[in-house]
């Protein structure tokens, strides 16, 4: 598997440092820039919290209440959001949204950023000491009012990113213009620079789905799945790895690592029509990033980056990596030949071989 290409960096520029250029402008890029800074604070105390594990308290601990998808709230769901709406207050923020509020919160009416967030993401991951996150997407508030900010294309943000707390704590943002890496040094806890140019790699052998839902898929998400698990046995004539962390951050860190496909598609449970995932405030901001670093991001149908969510917490089914394989899937969706691989000739389609 081929190296992620990097730009050469001068190592260990403060985030502030490589923001510069964007603070020093007049438009809503400077506010972006301030509000990753805030965040970059926020994520800084939270993986302080995440670093002490259980000796910060009960942080995988049910509230006993649920957020507006029905999830159950950890404690350090709960955390996350206020350390992170805290920092937003310093911001010219106009609105925020996140996975731990019902409905959009305006924070500076004369603000000119609406921010989505997912505080704490991989939550069923906080016990068990397995990468966490926080995931962010930044647009611009629109005239028209706190709705129309977010019901929004996903092409519209000006900056998205996630930290993963994880052996090391690592920001990775876009500003749209490629994607930057940056490490929590726990010495003085600021975040530096350590990768720049992130690219993700064209085609992959790993894939990341959650398997458990089998069952439940629909025909061209088997048909990729069993392709991939029959290995060099099958049609694609080699094999592929899988990973499923269960922390989005976590396979997108990867993907951003080694490349990588990853799908959490719709599926017929009850309520997974339109898969897990959150367009908003996880699809979105990965997808950004995801296109950023010459990767693609898709629902099986269409680029993530052009759907508009109708609601805050819309689900979408995310298909996203190396672009390559992001185009195969689209094709198993999308194209109509597929249909004849459904039949009892299943082992004649050709289409689909690699
Ligand atoms: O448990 P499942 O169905 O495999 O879902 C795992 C997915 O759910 C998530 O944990 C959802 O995020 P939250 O923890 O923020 O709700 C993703 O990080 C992950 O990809
Ligand atoms: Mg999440
Ligand atoms: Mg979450």
């Amino acid at each position: 598997m081929s190296e992620p290409t990097c730009r050469p960096i001068a190592m260990g520029r403060t985030l502030e440092l490589c923001l510069k250029p964007y603070l020093e402008r007049t438009d809503a890029h400077a506010s972006a820039a301030r509000a990753v800074l805030a965040l970059a604070e926020a994520a800084a105390a939270i993986s302080g919290l995440v670093a002490l594990g259980p000796l910060a308290g009960a942080l995988g601990q049910a509230t006993g209440g649920a957020n507006a998808d029905g999830d159950e709230q950890k404690q350090l769901d709960v955390q996350a959001n206020d350390a992170v709406l805290a920092a937003l207050t310093k911001t010219s923020t106009a609105y925020y949204a996140s996975e731990e509020e019902d409905a959009i919160l305006t924070l500076d009416p004369a603000g000119d950023l609406a921010v989505a967030v997912d505080p704490l993401d991989g939550s069923s991951n906080i016990d068990a000491n397995v990468s966490i996150g926080t995931i962010f997407s930044i647009l611009p508030a629109a005239p028209e009012g706190a709705s129309a900010s977010f019901f929004a294309p996903g092409r519209r943000q000006i900056a998205a990113g996630y930290v993963i707390y994880g052996p090391h704590t690592a920001l990775v943002v876009s500003l749209g213009d490629g994607v930057e890496l940056f490490v929590l040094d726990p010495a003085d806890r600021s975040f530096k620079q350590a990768r720049s140019g992130l690219a993700i790699p064209a085609t992959t052998r790993e894939y990341a789905i959650n398997a458990s839902n089998y069952r439940h898929w629909t025909a061209p998400v088997r048909l990729f799945i069993d392709d991939c698990i029959a290995g060099a046995d099958g049609p694609r004539g080699r094999d592929f790895n899988m990973r499923w962390v269960a922390s989005l951050v976590a396979e997108t860190h990867r993907i951003f690592s080694r490349g990588g496909v990853f799908l959490y598609p719709g599926d017929r449970r009850p309520g997974y029509e339109s898969g897990r995932l959150r367009l908003l405030y996880e699809a979105a901001p990965i997808a950004f990033l995801a296109e950023q670093a010459g990767g693609a991001a898709s629902d099986g149908l269409q680029p993530i980056l052009d759907k508009v969510p109708t609601t805050l917490h819309e689900r979408t089914p995310l298909i996203f990596g190396s672009s390559e394989k992001v185009a195969r899937l689209v094709s198993y969706h999308t194209d109509p030949a597929f249909e004849r691989s459904q039949s009892p000739l299943f082992d004649q389609r050709g289409l689909f071989r690699a």
